[in-house]
């Protein structure tokens, strides 16, 4: 299995530690048109609550458009280094920075729970996730066409609370997608469904990765989600990132192939070292 590598963005300045999404500073590329997903360089990031240092010197780079999950014991700081790329939170120390300029409407999480106002219509629930766009003239328009996008133009005129829980995730993927992101953090968005929904859910997940096009930032418990979906699997430890590996298996994957298997096992294996428990 391949050690952590220290990945130094050939491409990308870096900015001070606080709002690093509205820092980054714009990077030129060539002349070729840039893919839609941003790149992300990010070194020696640091976060403590009080004594409690949670990551200690996350080095990382991801190119545009790549799909990464991210996997560790329960605590280990997952979705504190998913709230510090999507600038929720602010670093101790290091730095973040986007290949290019990102608009706070370029990047966008997905939390486990839906977040759905309740007193909206699916519809304006959608069209939240426009922000500053939502009063434009093309709003409605875009919303109908991210519902379209993950199969729920028929529910649109709905309440939130006729939906079944997958039926609310897909309204919350909408939100997400209907600015166009090109970063999509994703805080283990599956995690209270049931696992047939969750395999259509994933199939989703990665049809719309594969659509559009956005750098995909995975935090899961489910190693089974994260060798299925991603490009790469970061495994993290100690506040570090200890594993850094490639799943070089071809798209379209085959649930429960031998192949994804034996990936899936050796991570586990990992994670689980020296431990009887599997608070993953
Ligand atoms: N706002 C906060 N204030 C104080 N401590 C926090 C805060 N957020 C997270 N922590 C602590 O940071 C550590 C990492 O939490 P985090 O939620 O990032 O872990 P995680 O790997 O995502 O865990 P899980 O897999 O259980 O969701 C934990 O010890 C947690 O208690």
């Amino acid at each position: 299995m391949q050690q952590a590598v220290r990945f130094i963005s050939p491409d990308a300045e870096l900015v001070e530690p606080s709002n690093f999404v509205e820092q980054a500073r714009v990077v030129q590329r060539g002349s070729e048109a840039p893919p839609r997903g941003l790149s992300l360089t990010i070194r020696n990031l640091r976060k403590s609550f009080g004594d409690n240092e949670v990551l200690r010197g996350i080095d990382l780079h991801i190119p545009a458009g790549q799909f990464v999950a991210i996997v560790g014991r329960s605590g280990c700081g997952k979705s504190t280094l998913l709230r510090l790329v999507a600038g929720l939170d602010a670093a101790t120390a290091g730095t973040i920075a986007f290949g290019e300029q990102a608009r706070a409407e370029d990047i966008r999480v997905m939390f486990q729970e839906p977040r759905l106002l309740p007193w909206a219509r699916v519809l304006s629930n959608v069209e939240v996730g426009l922000g500053r766009e939502r009063n434009s003239p093309d709003a409605q328009a875009r919303a109908e066409s991210a519902l379209v996008e993950v199969g729920l133009d028929d529910k649109r005129a709905q309440w939130p609370a006729v939906l079944s829980g997958g039926q609310k995730q897909r309204v919350a993927l909408a939100r997400a997608l209907v600015s166009r992101p090109r970063v999509l953090a994703f805080d283990e968005p599956l995690g209270a469904l049931d696992a047939l929904t969750r395999i259509s859910m994933q199939r989703l997940l990665e049809r719309v990765w594969h659509d559009q096009g956005f750098t995909a930032i995975l935090v899961t418990h489910d190693v089974a989600e994260a060798v299925a979906l991603a490009d790469r699997v970061l495994v993290i430890e100690d506040g570090r990132i200890a594993h850094d590996i490639n799943v070089d298996i071809p798209r379209p994957r085959r649930r429960g192939s031998a192949e994804l298997a034996a990936l899936e096992g050796s991570i586990l294996k990992n994670l689980l070292q020296g431990d009887d428990s599997s608070d993953l």
